[in-house]
C-alpha cells in the first residue's frame, strides 16, 4: 500500500491525559523500569540468553509481575524495538527548535543518533535486536525504511532550497546515509562496543556530505 506522507516515526500520537491517575502512573513507570532493563540485557547478551527472570531479577520483580506488563519475551523485544524508533522524532523536534535548514537538521540529526548509539541502551538494544530478527518470532518494525522516508523528506525540502546539488536525488542521497550510518555504527559495535561511533560517524558522513552539498 501507498507509504504515509509523512514517515511514520515522525507522527505524533495525541495523548490525551484526563488528571492525575495514580495507578496508572504507577503501572506505566513499572513498564517503563521493565523495557529498560530488558533493553540493557538484550544490548549486551541478545535475544536468545536473555531471560525473563534475568531481567525480573534486574528490577528486582518476580517473573509473574513482568509476565504482567509483557505476556512473552518477544513481547519485550518488541516493545524495545518500538522505543528505538520511538527516540527519533524526540531527537527530530529537540533538532528542528535550533532552526537550521534542512541540510544542516539532517547533519545534526544524524550527529545527535550517533550519540544515542555511543550511550543510550535502547538504541543499542533495538539495533541489536533487529540484527537477530531471524531469531525472534515476533513482528519487529521493519527497519531502515522510516530513517529512509525522514532523510528523504528533508533531503527534499534542502534540494529545493538549492542545499544539495543538482544532479543529486533526495532518495539517493537519503538510501546514502542510512547505508552510511548503519554500517559505520555496526562497525564500531563489532570492532570497539561503538565507544568510537560518534567519531566514526563524523568521518564517513563528512565525505558523503561534501559528495552532496551544493
Ligand atoms: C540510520 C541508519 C539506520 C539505523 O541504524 C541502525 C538501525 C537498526 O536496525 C537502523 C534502522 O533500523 O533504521
Amino acid at each position: 500500500e501507498a507509504r504515509p506522507a509523512i514517515p511514520v516515526f515522525t507522527q505524533k500520537k495525541i495523548v490525551t491525559r484526563r488528571g492525575p491517575h495514580p495507578k496508572q502512573d504507577r503501572s506505566a513507570r513499572t513498564r517503563q523500569l521493565v523495557l529498560a532493563a530488558a533493553a540493557e540485557l538484550f544490548a549486551r547478551q541478545g535475544f536468545r540468553r536473555t531471560s525473563i527472570q534475568a531481567v525480573a531479577d534486574r528490577v528486582r520483580m518476580t517473573k509473574g509481575a513482568v509476565y504482567f506488563h509483557y505476556p512473552s519475551k518477544e513481547a519485550l523485544a518488541v516493545a524495545v524495538v518500538e522505543e528505538h524508533y520511538a527516540r527519533w522524532p524526540r531527537l527530530l523536534e529537540e533538532v528542528s527548535a535550533e532552526g537550521f535548514g534542512p541540510m544542516d537538521t539532517v547533519v545534526h540529526l544524524l550527529a545527535r543518533a550517533a550519540r544515542a548509539f555511543r550511550d543510550d541502551s535502547v538504541v543499542q538494544a533495538g539495533a541489536r535486536l533487529q540484527i537477530e530478527r531471524p531469531q525472534i518470532d515476533a513482528e519487529l518494525p521493519t527497519p531502515y525504511v522510516d530513517w529512509t522516508d525522514l532523510l528523504t523528506s528533508l533531503l527534499t525540502s534542502a534540494h529545493e532550497a538549492g542545499e544539495l546539488r543538482r544532479e543529486v536525488t533526495p532518495e539517493a542521497a537519503a538510501r546514502s546515509l542510512v547505508a552510511a550510518f548503519f554500517g559505520a555504527q555496526h562497525i564500531s559495535d563489532v570492532l570497539h562496543g561503538r565507544t568510537d561511533v560518534v567519531e566514526r560517524w563524523a568521518e564517513v558522513g563528512g565525505l558523503l556530505y561534501h559528495a552532496i552539498r551544493a
